[in-house]
């Protein structure tokens, strides 16, 4: 459903230009969870921007194959953009109002939408009024609100503590199986990657580029028993050494 051949990414700086992605070849399957890490500047956003149209390729082609889809993608970044001065409620229904959806066929996605992320109560509070946590889970439901069927995530829980982090990895493991949504992850964390994906695209460096993917068989749901599961500390070991590798 998302196939890329030779898809490339320079930008231009003085004096040259910089090759942020090199030829990438890949086939990402409707429905799946896709992890992607590797260090600092391998390419992993302009990847996702990519996908999301926010930048132009340098060369190659990307096909999203998703059908009538108003909007192919929802991005969700690394800190929730949301209208400081909207509700809750309103940030989510936001894009909504923007598509023209009727107000009470709005109101149904929104009241669906609040209890699938876990929000139930807090539809009327400002983003001010939310933890770093809640403002996330309201950035997922607007990335949702018109239903594109590929969800891409650059980093999403990098900001929150640890143990909100992990409870939000088994709420996007839920929304993922109750959606069917694809969903793309760039992650510092090999654990979070290892635990979330059932695949992992590991990128490397100067130029960009996608060194190996792993195939993730660990069974779901995910859940604690993952976590003490021998193949899943094995994965993660190897997308260390991998790290260290490319780094
Ligand atoms: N708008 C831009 N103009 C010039 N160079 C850019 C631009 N966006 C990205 N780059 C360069 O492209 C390369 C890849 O950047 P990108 O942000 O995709 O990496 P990344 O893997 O997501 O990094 P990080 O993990 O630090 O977020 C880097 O060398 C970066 O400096």
């Amino acid at each position: 459903m998302i196939t890329t051949s030779g898809l490339t990414k320079s930008f231009d700086l003085e004096g040259g230009s910089i090759l942020a992605l090199a030829p990438l070849d890949h086939r990402i399957e409707k429905g799946s969870f896709v992890s992607i890490v590797g260090p600092s500047g391998c390419g992993k956003s302009t990847f996702l921007r990519l996908i999301a149209g926010l930048e132009d390729a340098s060369g190659g082609t990307i096909k999203l194959d998703t059908g009538s889809a108003k909007r192919p993608v929802g991005f969700v970044f690394q800190d929730a953009v949301l209208l400081p001065w909207k509700t809750v409620r309103d940030n989510i229904r936001f894009p909504l109002d923007t598509a023209g959806v009727r107000r009470d066929e709005g109101n149904r996605i929104v009241g669906e939408l609040i209890d699938l992320v876990g929000l139930t109560g807090f539809e009327d509070a400002l983003p001010k009024q939310l933890s770093g946590g809640m403002r996330q889970r309201a950035a997922i439901a607007r990335a949702l609100s018109d239903d594109p069927p590929i969800l891409l995530m650059d980093e999403p829980f990098s900001a929150v503590d640890l143990l909100t982090r992990e409870t939000l990895n088994d709420e996007l493991l839920r929304i993922w199986q109750r959606t069917g949504k694809t969903i793309l992850l760039v992650t510092h964390s090999v654990e979070e990657a290892a635990y979330l994906g059932g695949e992992v695209m590991v990128m490397s460096p100067r130029p960009g580029r996608l060194k190996k993917t792993y195939t993730v068989d660990l069974p779901h749901p995910r859940g604690e028993a993952t976590k003490l599961d021998p193949a899943y500390h094995q994965l993660v070991a190897e997308l260390r050494q991998d790290m260290r590798e490319t780094d």
